[in-house]
């Protein structure tokens, strides 16, 4: 199976054209207020409405409320929400069952520790997604170039499907996804000139790198 891809962040028409066409599994948008990414949900639905199936669009939010959920699923439709604050499994689970869609939970990452919270989540969360923990006075909780010490998941099993993020670009891709056994990335940063900017070049470049066979890589 290739290994499924999230762009995140997409504010922009050519971004979408370009991770379609590239091979893409899922465009993430952000529906939070302070990120140099957010979209509003008016938007949001100009970028994807049309886009064909089996494209997944991603709805990332952080610790929303039922308002903004029913602003954002009123406008435009979503496959995938992703819960990227300090959602507890209660609320992942009201979340999942108030909207029927499937819900992905961020999980922080810094140490092995970290891995423990996500036990929490099995049997809440339909997707798993390993992100590194913010560095220390970062604005946002996601989306910060950031990466952790991926050895900390390589040889971990989940009962689930999950994805890794946290700072992957188009030169450490593959690596991460040798040492993780990865079957999904995610990546924001790695693929912009600068933080809300996309380059539709290295999202080819990325896509490119994280489908090399194994044993090429
Ligand atoms: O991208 C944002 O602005 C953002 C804001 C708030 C929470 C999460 C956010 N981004 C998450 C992601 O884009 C990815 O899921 C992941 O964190 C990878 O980000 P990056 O390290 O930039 O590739």
């Amino acid at each position: 199976m290739p290994v499924e891809i999230k762009i995140c962040g997409i504010t922009e028409e050519e971004t979408v054209e370009a991770a379609l066409d590239a091979g893409a599994d899922h465009l993430g948008l952000v529906f939070f207020a302070k990120s140099p990414r957010a979209v509003t949900p008016e938007r949001a639905a100009e970028l994807v409405s049309w886009l064909p199936q089996p494209i997944s669009r991603v709805g990332l939010f952080v610790d929303p409320d039922d308002a903004l959920l029913d602003a954002v699923l009123g406008a435009v439709r979503l496959d995938l929400l992703q819960l990227h604050g300090n959602e507890s499994p209660e609320r992942v689970e009201a979340i999942r069952q108030e909207y029927g869609l499937p819900v992905m939970k961020a999980i922080p990452v810094a140490e092995a520790a970290d891995l423990a919270a996500a036990e929490a989540y099995l049997g809440v969360a339909d997707r798993l997604l390993f992100d590194a923990r913010p560095p220390k006075g970062a604005a946002l909780p996601g989306g910060n170039a950031a990466s952790f010490d991926w050895s900390l998941l390589a040889g971990k099993r989940w009962p689930l499907r999950w994805m890794l993020a946290g700072g992957l670009t188009p030169a450490n891709v593959a690596e991460a996804i040798r040492v993780t056994g990865a079957a999904a990335v995610d990546v924001s940063s790695g693929v912009e000139t600068a933080p809300g900017r996309k380059d539709p070049d290295l999202i080819r470049a990325f896509i490119a790198a994280a489908r090399v066979p194994p044993a090429a890589a």
